[in-house]
């Protein structure tokens, strides 16, 4: 059996790297690929300290009143920057979702919040009666931020947006830099404490790689970094230490964080890894084991604007990354375009159903806050409680097929029941939709995979939250990642499983969480018998690799090792 003890977060004494003052720091690697560069650090929305005596009232009026300038100004700036740069300003604005000029209206928007001649009046009295710059903004935001909260509709939904504007202004008074992704306009290891999905999505293509404090090897930060090829590693407790600017080497693969390196050998980090990457990329064809057994590789997406050529088929479309920071609903006719759009580029399309709630929040569905939950409303069990959701995305998946005259296949996620299963299918197939799938994602679904498959076309095996689920580990949680190593013969048991159901039932069964693009699990899960891999598109020529690389038998050999 694999060594499960994965070191937690540790550092390697100063003096033990390649050069002489160089320092290691060791995390989680989360997403394959060496990057080297110099790191900025993502700031967080600053720590008000207590209220400081003034001295002079007007002073702090004009300070006051300069932040609300500097953070109108950044707005506009990089509002500017969407319209002439699309791409990046763009990304970093909506998260990839919306087009150049929508972003830059978003920006504009925000801009135009910011210098309400109000909120400076506001701010302005209150420096004057004698709070100090950061105290006069906090206080005056918080009263605008209830007056819009007050209002309800979608000028309560823009109470959140003030938040983020009162950061940056205080941040500004403080004399701090200001809160959000970095726009230092070169190259840069974005390092942070922690980054929500919105902030990873969002990133520009400035970004070299991604290093953080907290988080998991299953979270979607992960999930996207890995989506973008973006080397990253999570859990890198101390890396927050170091100062901007540092050059740091970093390994996705390792979770290896090495700092002091020369330019020479950051340059060769780079050329290095390019090289490795256009290797992997020559290689082509259908995934086969090395005597020909098939072994479909699909790629796992969030939109369109993540299919790449090479690959068998979408095996995963996680819809809700279309629908983050939203302020409300997607409108039918908006997901259908959103769906013909990926329809019309690739051959088979496995759409997954809205996976909101718990590490994905969707503030729009206005679900309530939950003491636990990841056990609570979260995937198809939102149906629940607004089945409208899953009619109107059924609708719009079905109407999306038959414009683009593609066959839909639809899957729901955290399936537990049979029930829940036959209950979905009959509600696809209404709509004419081809093929209906259930995520085995809980160990019940995984229990009764037989069962399953008499209600359903096909399983996808979401091994993030099944390992989740069957270890009782937040996948999220950097000090659990042992628990949720998929080589944990527990969770390779449940696959065999659902494996074994599938075979007998004559229906494919395929792995779509992140363990699928591991090149040195993929030919376990092969051993055990799933029909697909799908991954982030950047894992495909590597798993490609490791399957021609050994024979099914051999395969099965190191299949049956792991859960021995
Ligand atoms: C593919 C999966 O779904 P997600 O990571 O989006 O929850 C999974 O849980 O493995
Ligand atoms: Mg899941």
């Amino acid at each position: 059996m694999p060594d499960l003890s994965r070191p937690g977060p540790r550092t390697v004494p100063p003096g033990a790297g390649p050069a002489g003052s160089a320092r290691r720091l060791a995390g989680l690697g989360v997403s394959q690929g060496r990057a080297a560069g110099p790191m900025i650090r993502m700031a967080g929305p600053p720590a008000l300290p207590a209220p400081r005596p003034v001295t002079d009232p007007a002073a702090e009026a004009a300070t006051v009143a300069k932040a609300l300038e500097a953070v109108t100004a950044d707005l506009n700036r990089r509002a500017a920057a969407a319209r002439s740069h699309p791409s990046e300003e763009q990304d970093r604005a909506t998260g990839g979702r919306a087009g150049a000029s929508e972003a830059a209206e978003i920006l504009e928007a925000l801009a135009m919040m910011a210098e309400d001649p109000m909120l400076l009046e506001e701010a302005e009295r209150r420096a004057l009666d004698g709070a100090d710059a950061a105290h006069a903004l906090d206080a005056a935001f918080a009263q605008h931020r209830d007056a819009l909260a007050e209002l309800g509709g979608y000028l309560a939904e823009r109470a959140a947006d003030l938040d983020d504007l009162k950061h940056r202004a205080v941040a500004f008074a403080l004399g701090l830099p200001m809160p959000g992704l970095p726009a230092p306009g070169h190259p840069y290891v974005l390092v942070a404490e922690d980054l929500s999905p919105a902030d990873t999505a969002g990133l520009g293509p400035d970004v070299l790689a991604l290093v953080t404090e907290r988080g998991g090897p299953t979270s979607h930060t992960a999930i996207l970094a890995r989506g973008r090829g973006l080397p990253a590693v999570v859990a890198c407790a101390g890396v927050m230490d170091l100062p901007d600017g540092t050059v740091i080497g970093v390994d996705g693969g390792t979770g290896e964080i090495t700092t002091g390196l020369t330019a020479e050998r950051a340059a060769e980090i780079v050329a290095g890894e390019r090289a490795e990457r256009a290797r992997l990329a020559a290689g082509s064809g259908p995934g086969r084991t090395a005597d020909g057994h098939p072994v479909k590789l699909l790629l796992n997406i969030g939109s369109a604007k993540d299919l790449r050529p090479g690959a068998e088929g979408v095996g995963l479309f996680r819809t809700e990354f279309l629908f983050l920071d939203r302020t409300g609903a997607p409108s039918f006719e908006e997901q259908v375009a959103a769906y013909a759009e990926v329809f019309e580029q690739a051959e088979t399309v496995i759409v997954r159903t809205l996976d909101a709630g718990t590490d994905k929040p969707l503030p729009f569905l206005g679900l309530p806050a939950e003491p636990n939950p990841a056990l609570g409303v979260r995937g198809l069990r939102v149906d629940r409680v607004l089945p409208d959701v899953l009619d109107t995305q059924l609708d719009a998946i079905a109407e999306a097929a038959r414009a683009t005259g593609t066959q839909a296949w639809v899957m729901a996620p955290m399936v537990t029941t049979v029930a829940e299963a036959a209950g979905f299918a009959g509600r696809a197939r209404e709509r004419g939709i081809a093929k209906v799938g259930a995520m085995v994602e809980v160990p019940a679904a995984a229990l009764r995979a037989g069962a399953l498959l008499r209600e359903v076309d096909f399983l996808s095996i979401g091994t993030n939250d099944l390992a989740q689920y069957t270890f009782a580990a937040d996948r999220q949680h950097s000090e659990l990642a042992d628990l949720l190593d998929p080589r944990q013969p527990a969770l390779l048991q449940l696959i065999g499983m659902c494996a074994r159901a599938g075979r007998e039932a004559g229906k494919p069964v395929g792995v779509c969480g992140e363990a699928a693009g591991d090149p040195l699990l993929a030919p376990l899960l092969a051993g055990l018998g799933v029909t697909s891999l799908s991954m982030a598109p950047v894992c495909v020529p590597a798993v490609r690799e490791a399957l021609a690389g050994l024979t099914l038998g051999e395969c099965r050999r190191r299949a049956e090792e792991a859960v021995g």
